[in-house]
Protein backbone atom coordinates (compact mmCIF):
# COMPACT_ATOMS: atom_id res chain seq x y z
CA UNK A 1 0.00 0.00 0.00
CA UNK A 2 1.44 3.22 -0.82
CA UNK A 3 1.85 5.42 2.17
CA UNK A 4 -0.27 8.42 3.22
CA UNK A 5 0.87 11.79 1.90
CA UNK A 6 1.90 13.98 5.26
CA UNK A 7 0.02 17.18 6.36
CA UNK A 8 2.59 18.79 4.71
CA UNK A 9 2.15 17.23 1.22
CA UNK A 10 -1.53 17.77 2.00
CA UNK A 11 -1.17 21.19 2.35
CA UNK A 12 1.04 21.38 -0.97
CA UNK A 13 -1.51 19.71 -2.44
CA UNK A 14 -3.88 22.43 -1.36
CA UNK A 15 -1.76 25.26 -2.52
CA UNK A 16 -1.20 23.32 -5.70
CA UNK A 17 -5.05 23.13 -6.01
CA UNK A 18 -5.75 26.77 -5.73
CA UNK A 19 -3.47 28.15 -8.58
CA UNK A 20 -4.86 25.67 -10.88
CA UNK A 21 -8.16 24.29 -11.61
CA UNK A 22 -9.40 22.37 -8.39
CA UNK A 23 -11.53 19.35 -8.58
CA UNK A 24 -13.65 21.27 -5.93
CA UNK A 25 -13.96 24.70 -5.23
CA UNK A 26 -10.77 25.71 -3.24
CA UNK A 27 -13.10 26.95 -0.34
CA UNK A 28 -10.25 28.05 2.40
CA UNK A 29 -8.12 29.93 0.33
CA UNK A 30 -5.75 31.24 2.94
CA UNK A 31 -4.52 28.39 4.42
CA UNK A 32 -0.87 28.88 5.21
CA UNK A 33 1.08 25.46 5.46
CA UNK A 34 2.38 26.84 8.72
CA UNK A 35 1.26 24.51 11.94
CA UNK A 36 -0.38 27.23 13.78
CA UNK A 37 -3.73 24.88 15.23
CA UNK A 38 -6.71 26.40 13.68
CA UNK A 39 -8.90 25.67 16.88
CA UNK A 40 -6.93 25.94 20.10
CA UNK A 41 -9.12 24.99 23.21
CA UNK A 42 -7.98 25.55 27.04
CA UNK A 43 -9.23 24.25 29.99
CA UNK A 44 -12.54 24.23 28.86
CA UNK A 45 -14.87 23.06 31.61
CA UNK A 46 -18.66 22.88 30.80
CA UNK A 47 -21.67 22.09 34.10
CA UNK A 48 -24.93 22.51 32.18
CA UNK A 49 -27.42 24.27 33.83
CA UNK A 50 -28.98 21.19 35.33
CA UNK A 51 -25.69 20.79 37.41
CA UNK A 52 -24.23 18.35 35.52
CA UNK A 53 -20.94 18.31 34.27
CA UNK A 54 -20.52 17.25 30.33
CA UNK A 55 -17.01 18.64 30.32
CA UNK A 56 -14.29 18.26 32.27
CA UNK A 57 -11.35 20.22 31.87
CA UNK A 58 -10.25 19.83 28.07
CA UNK A 59 -6.98 20.64 26.53
CA UNK A 60 -6.96 19.91 22.64
CA UNK A 61 -5.19 22.22 19.51
CA UNK A 62 -6.30 21.20 16.28
CA UNK A 63 -4.39 21.52 13.44
CA UNK A 64 -5.14 23.38 10.43
CA UNK A 65 -5.98 20.79 7.03
CA UNK A 66 -6.62 18.12 9.42
CA UNK A 67 -9.22 15.46 9.66
CA UNK A 68 -9.84 15.03 13.63
CA UNK A 69 -12.11 11.93 14.37
CA UNK A 70 -13.97 12.57 18.22
CA UNK A 71 -14.56 9.29 18.88
CA UNK A 72 -17.27 9.04 21.95
CA UNK A 73 -20.07 6.49 23.36
CA UNK A 74 -23.53 8.15 23.68
CA UNK A 75 -23.67 10.98 26.32
CA UNK A 76 -19.53 11.09 26.36
CA UNK A 77 -19.70 15.30 25.49
CA UNK A 78 -18.98 15.11 21.83
CA UNK A 79 -21.92 16.99 20.63
CA UNK A 80 -21.45 19.35 24.22
CA UNK A 81 -17.61 19.98 22.75
CA UNK A 82 -18.67 21.04 19.47
CA UNK A 83 -21.49 22.88 20.61
CA UNK A 84 -19.22 24.96 22.34
CA UNK A 85 -16.68 25.52 19.31
CA UNK A 86 -19.71 26.63 17.35
CA UNK A 87 -20.48 29.45 19.86
CA UNK A 88 -24.20 27.34 19.82
CA UNK A 89 -23.36 26.40 23.81
CA UNK A 90 -21.79 28.81 26.03
CA UNK A 91 -18.77 27.43 27.57
CA UNK A 92 -18.14 27.60 31.14
CA UNK A 93 -14.72 27.91 32.35
CA UNK A 94 -11.85 28.02 29.58
CA UNK A 95 -11.32 29.37 26.47
CA UNK A 96 -11.63 28.54 22.90
CA UNK A 97 -9.74 30.47 19.59
CA UNK A 98 -10.66 29.88 15.99
CA UNK A 99 -8.06 31.30 13.78
CA UNK A 100 -6.90 33.38 16.27
CA UNK A 101 -10.40 34.53 17.35
CA UNK A 102 -11.79 33.95 20.68
CA UNK A 103 -15.11 32.23 20.73
CA UNK A 104 -17.27 34.48 23.14
CA UNK A 105 -15.29 37.73 22.73
CA UNK A 106 -15.30 37.40 18.35
CA UNK A 107 -18.34 35.28 18.35
CA UNK A 108 -19.21 36.30 14.39
CA UNK A 109 -15.65 36.31 13.08
CA UNK A 110 -15.12 32.68 14.34
CA UNK A 111 -18.69 31.79 13.69
CA UNK A 112 -18.05 32.77 10.31
CA UNK A 113 -15.32 30.58 9.85
CA UNK A 114 -17.29 27.57 10.57
CA UNK A 115 -19.35 25.10 9.23
CA UNK A 116 -21.34 23.06 11.44
CA UNK A 117 -23.44 20.08 9.85
CA UNK A 118 -25.81 19.10 12.95
CA UNK A 119 -26.99 15.72 13.32
CA UNK A 120 -30.32 16.42 13.14
CA UNK A 121 -32.01 17.39 9.72
CA UNK A 122 -33.22 20.62 9.87
CA UNK A 123 -34.63 22.21 6.91
CA UNK A 124 -37.24 23.73 5.61
CA UNK A 125 -39.26 20.55 3.61
CA UNK A 126 -41.00 22.90 1.14
CA UNK A 127 -37.90 25.18 0.33
CA UNK A 128 -35.72 23.93 -3.34
CA UNK A 129 -32.53 22.98 -2.32
CA UNK A 130 -31.07 26.04 -4.16
CA UNK A 131 -33.20 28.22 -2.10
CA UNK A 132 -32.09 26.74 1.18
CA UNK A 133 -28.23 26.77 0.36
CA UNK A 134 -28.80 30.24 -0.25
CA UNK A 135 -30.67 31.33 2.65
CA UNK A 136 -27.80 29.69 4.65
CA UNK A 137 -25.46 31.80 3.17
CA UNK A 138 -27.32 35.07 3.59
CA UNK A 139 -27.72 34.16 7.29
CA UNK A 140 -24.20 35.28 7.69
CA UNK A 141 -24.49 38.82 5.99
CA UNK A 142 -22.51 37.63 2.86
CA UNK A 143 -23.85 38.84 -0.56
CA UNK A 144 -25.27 35.81 -2.54
CA UNK A 145 -22.22 34.10 -4.84
CA UNK A 146 -24.44 32.36 -7.43
CA UNK A 147 -21.31 30.47 -8.55
CA UNK A 148 -20.31 28.92 -5.10
CA UNK A 149 -23.25 27.81 -4.22
CA UNK A 150 -23.52 26.09 -7.84
CA UNK A 151 -19.81 24.49 -7.15
CA UNK A 152 -21.06 23.57 -3.83
CA UNK A 153 -24.07 21.44 -5.31
CA UNK A 154 -22.54 19.88 -8.01
CA UNK A 155 -19.37 18.87 -5.70
CA UNK A 156 -21.99 17.35 -3.51
CA UNK A 157 -23.93 15.63 -6.60
CA UNK A 158 -27.08 18.03 -5.85
CA UNK A 159 -27.05 20.20 -8.98
CA UNK A 160 -30.16 17.93 -10.88
CA UNK A 161 -31.99 18.64 -7.54
CA UNK A 162 -31.41 22.13 -7.18
CA UNK A 163 -35.16 22.97 -8.03
CA UNK A 164 -36.41 20.44 -5.77
CA UNK A 165 -38.35 20.36 -2.86
CA UNK A 166 -36.64 18.85 0.58
CA UNK A 167 -39.10 16.74 1.10
CA UNK A 168 -38.87 15.25 -2.10
CA UNK A 169 -35.31 14.33 -1.24
CA UNK A 170 -33.77 10.60 0.04
CA UNK A 171 -32.43 10.64 3.42
CA UNK A 172 -29.11 10.49 1.71
CA UNK A 173 -29.43 13.46 -0.34
CA UNK A 174 -30.70 15.55 2.62
CA UNK A 175 -27.86 14.73 4.18
CA UNK A 176 -26.01 16.33 1.49
CA UNK A 177 -28.12 19.60 1.93
CA UNK A 178 -27.26 19.75 5.15
CA UNK A 179 -23.38 19.61 4.10
CA UNK A 180 -23.89 22.26 1.29
CA UNK A 181 -25.82 24.59 3.70
CA UNK A 182 -22.52 24.37 6.22
CA UNK A 183 -20.72 25.05 3.28
CA UNK A 184 -22.49 28.00 1.70
CA UNK A 185 -20.70 30.59 3.74
CA UNK A 186 -17.09 29.39 2.52
CA UNK A 187 -15.65 28.14 6.23
CA UNK A 188 -12.63 27.25 6.93
CA UNK A 189 -13.77 24.76 9.72
CA UNK A 190 -16.41 22.36 9.14
CA UNK A 191 -17.94 20.16 11.59
CA UNK A 192 -19.60 17.36 11.02
CA UNK A 193 -21.27 15.72 14.02
CA UNK A 194 -22.35 11.84 13.00
CA UNK A 195 -22.03 12.30 9.67
CA UNK A 196 -22.57 8.63 8.56
CA UNK A 197 -24.91 8.01 11.48
CA UNK A 198 -27.45 5.43 10.35
CA UNK A 199 -26.54 5.69 6.65
CA UNK A 200 -25.92 2.39 4.38
CA UNK A 201 -22.40 1.37 3.53
CA UNK A 202 -22.55 3.09 0.29
CA UNK A 203 -23.55 6.33 1.34
CA UNK A 204 -20.74 6.10 4.14
CA UNK A 205 -18.06 5.69 1.37
CA UNK A 206 -19.20 8.59 -0.77
CA UNK A 207 -19.19 10.76 2.86
CA UNK A 208 -15.61 9.94 3.29
CA UNK A 209 -14.95 10.19 -0.25
CA UNK A 210 -16.76 14.17 0.15
CA UNK A 211 -14.84 14.64 3.37
CA UNK A 212 -11.32 13.14 1.79
CA UNK A 213 -11.96 16.17 -1.10
CA UNK A 214 -12.96 18.84 1.42
CA UNK A 215 -9.65 18.51 3.26
CA UNK A 216 -7.85 18.44 0.46
CA UNK A 217 -9.52 21.48 -0.44
CA UNK A 218 -8.18 23.01 2.31
CA UNK A 219 -10.54 22.95 4.72
CA UNK A 220 -9.89 21.26 8.30
CA UNK A 221 -12.39 18.41 9.18
CA UNK A 222 -13.92 17.84 12.65
CA UNK A 223 -16.02 14.80 12.77
CA UNK A 224 -17.67 13.04 15.75
CA UNK A 225 -18.43 9.26 15.34
CA UNK A 226 -19.29 6.28 17.14
CA UNK A 227 -17.89 4.11 14.77
CA UNK A 228 -13.95 2.96 14.76
CA UNK A 229 -14.09 2.12 11.20
CA UNK A 230 -14.62 5.56 10.04
CA UNK A 231 -12.31 7.38 12.24
CA UNK A 232 -9.58 4.46 10.94
CA UNK A 233 -10.58 5.20 7.65
CA UNK A 234 -10.73 8.32 7.36
CA UNK A 235 -8.93 10.71 10.44
CA UNK A 236 -5.16 11.97 10.49
CA UNK A 237 -5.99 12.06 14.44
CA UNK A 238 -7.90 11.02 16.78
CA UNK A 239 -9.69 11.93 20.14
CA UNK A 240 -11.48 10.09 22.57
CA UNK A 241 -13.86 11.44 24.94
CA UNK A 242 -15.49 9.42 27.52
CA UNK A 243 -17.55 10.92 30.41
CA UNK A 244 -17.15 14.56 29.46
CA UNK A 245 -12.79 13.52 29.71
CA UNK A 246 -11.11 13.76 26.68
CA UNK A 247 -9.08 10.38 27.77
CA UNK A 248 -6.73 10.65 24.67
CA UNK A 249 -5.67 12.25 21.41
CA UNK A 250 -3.33 10.16 19.10
CA UNK A 251 -2.12 9.90 15.42
CA UNK A 252 -4.52 7.70 13.58
CA UNK A 253 -2.00 5.18 13.04
CA UNK A 254 -0.76 5.35 16.36
CA UNK A 255 -3.76 4.92 17.99
CA UNK A 256 -5.11 1.64 15.59
CA UNK A 257 -1.86 0.03 16.13
CA UNK A 258 -2.19 0.12 20.10
CA UNK A 259 -5.92 -0.84 19.94
CA UNK A 260 -6.61 -2.36 16.40
CA UNK A 261 -7.51 -5.92 17.80
CA UNK A 262 -9.76 -7.99 15.71
CA UNK A 263 -11.49 -11.29 16.72
CA UNK A 264 -11.59 -14.10 14.09
CA UNK A 265 -14.38 -16.63 15.28
CA UNK A 266 -14.75 -19.56 13.83
CA UNK A 267 -18.11 -22.09 13.99
CA UNK A 268 -16.81 -25.42 14.48
CA UNK A 269 -18.18 -28.47 12.94
CA UNK A 270 -18.08 -30.55 16.19
CA UNK A 271 -18.25 -29.40 19.94
CA UNK A 272 -14.87 -29.25 21.22
CA UNK A 273 -14.40 -30.29 24.93
CA UNK A 274 -11.30 -28.47 25.74
CA UNK A 275 -8.79 -26.23 23.57
CA UNK A 276 -6.01 -28.82 22.12
CA UNK A 277 -2.52 -28.41 24.42
CA UNK A 278 -0.82 -27.89 21.44
CA UNK A 279 -2.72 -24.61 20.51
CA UNK A 280 -2.40 -22.82 23.56
CA UNK A 281 0.01 -20.28 22.48
CA UNK A 282 -2.72 -18.55 20.50
CA UNK A 283 -4.58 -17.89 23.43
CA UNK A 284 -8.02 -18.91 22.01
CA UNK A 285 -11.63 -18.32 23.48
CA UNK A 286 -14.04 -21.54 23.70
CA UNK A 287 -17.36 -20.94 23.87
CA UNK A 288 -19.11 -22.25 26.47
CA UNK A 289 -21.25 -24.95 24.64
CA UNK A 290 -17.71 -25.94 22.60
CA UNK A 291 -19.21 -24.64 18.76
CA UNK A 292 -16.65 -21.52 19.12
CA UNK A 293 -13.08 -20.87 18.94
CA UNK A 294 -12.21 -17.20 19.41
CA UNK A 295 -8.99 -15.61 18.48
CA UNK A 296 -8.00 -12.23 18.97
CA UNK A 297 -5.00 -10.53 16.73
CA UNK A 298 -3.71 -7.26 15.64
CA UNK A 299 -4.32 -6.18 12.70
CA UNK A 300 -1.34 -3.76 12.42
CA UNK A 301 1.18 -7.13 13.04
CA UNK A 302 3.26 -7.84 10.77
CA UNK A 303 1.79 -11.36 10.93
CA UNK A 304 -1.28 -12.27 12.21
CA UNK A 305 -1.09 -15.56 13.17
CA UNK A 306 -3.83 -16.25 11.14
CA UNK A 307 -2.16 -18.74 8.42
CA UNK A 308 -0.85 -20.91 11.24
CA UNK A 309 -3.33 -21.11 13.31
CA UNK A 310 -5.87 -22.56 10.34
CA UNK A 311 -2.78 -24.96 9.77
CA UNK A 312 -2.52 -26.16 13.18
CA UNK A 313 -5.99 -26.65 13.41
CA UNK A 314 -6.21 -28.88 10.93
CA UNK A 315 -3.40 -30.46 12.02
CA UNK A 316 -4.94 -31.32 15.23
CA UNK A 317 -8.14 -32.67 13.38
CA UNK A 318 -10.42 -29.92 14.06
CA UNK A 319 -12.65 -28.87 11.34
CA UNK A 320 -14.79 -25.62 10.71
CA UNK A 321 -17.58 -24.61 9.09
CA UNK A 322 -17.82 -21.04 8.83
CA UNK A 323 -15.76 -17.88 9.96
CA UNK A 324 -16.03 -14.70 10.41
CA UNK A 325 -14.07 -11.60 11.84
CA UNK A 326 -14.82 -8.61 13.97
CA UNK A 327 -12.86 -5.56 14.96
CA UNK A 328 -13.03 -4.50 18.31
CA UNK A 329 -16.14 -1.69 18.83
CA UNK A 330 -14.95 1.21 20.51
CA UNK A 331 -17.12 0.16 23.70
CA UNK A 332 -14.36 -2.63 24.03
CA UNK A 333 -11.50 -0.44 22.97
CA UNK A 334 -12.93 1.68 26.04
CA UNK A 335 -12.77 -0.80 28.61
CA UNK A 336 -9.39 -1.21 27.52
CA UNK A 337 -8.43 1.78 27.82
CA UNK A 338 -9.95 2.54 31.25
CA UNK A 339 -9.29 -0.62 32.75
CA UNK A 340 -5.35 0.58 31.82
CA UNK A 341 -5.17 3.89 33.16
N1 LIG B 1 -28.87 21.11 27.81
C1 LIG B 1 -28.44 20.13 28.60
N2 LIG B 1 -28.71 20.13 29.93
C2 LIG B 1 -28.27 19.15 30.72
N3 LIG B 1 -27.53 18.09 30.31
C3 LIG B 1 -27.24 18.03 29.01
C4 LIG B 1 -27.67 19.03 28.08
N4 LIG B 1 -27.22 18.70 26.85
C5 LIG B 1 -26.54 17.55 27.00
N5 LIG B 1 -26.55 17.14 28.30
C6 LIG B 1 -25.91 15.95 28.86
O1 LIG B 1 -24.52 16.04 28.64
C7 LIG B 1 -23.97 14.76 28.35
C8 LIG B 1 -23.20 14.84 27.04
O2 LIG B 1 -24.14 15.01 25.97
P1 LIG B 1 -23.65 15.15 24.47
O3 LIG B 1 -24.86 15.34 23.63
O4 LIG B 1 -22.57 16.16 24.41
O5 LIG B 1 -23.02 13.70 24.22
P2 LIG B 1 -22.54 13.02 22.85
O6 LIG B 1 -21.19 12.47 23.13
O7 LIG B 1 -22.68 13.95 21.75
O8 LIG B 1 -23.59 11.83 22.74
P3 LIG B 1 -24.29 11.19 21.43
O9 LIG B 1 -23.24 10.33 20.83
O10 LIG B 1 -25.41 10.41 22.03
O11 LIG B 1 -24.74 12.32 20.57
C9 LIG B 1 -25.14 13.79 28.29
O12 LIG B 1 -25.20 13.12 29.54
C10 LIG B 1 -26.34 14.69 28.12
O13 LIG B 1 -27.49 14.14 28.72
Amino acid sequence: MPPSPSQQERHEHALRNSAGYPPMTRLSPEVPAGTDPIIAIRGLDKTYASGFRALKPIDLEIRRGEIFALLGPNGAGKTTLISIICGIVNPGSGSISVDGHDVVRDFRATRSRIGLVPQELTTDAFETVWNTVSFSRGLFGLPPKPEHIEQVLKDLSLWDKRNNRILTLSGGMKRRVMIAKALSHEPRVLFLDEPTAGVDVELRRDMWNLVRRLRDNGVTIILTTHYIEEAEEMADRVGVINKGELILVEETATLMHKLGKKALTLQLHQPLATIPASLSDYHLALSADGTELTYTYDTQAERTGITTLLGELSGAGIRFRDLSTKQNTLEEIFVDLVRSR
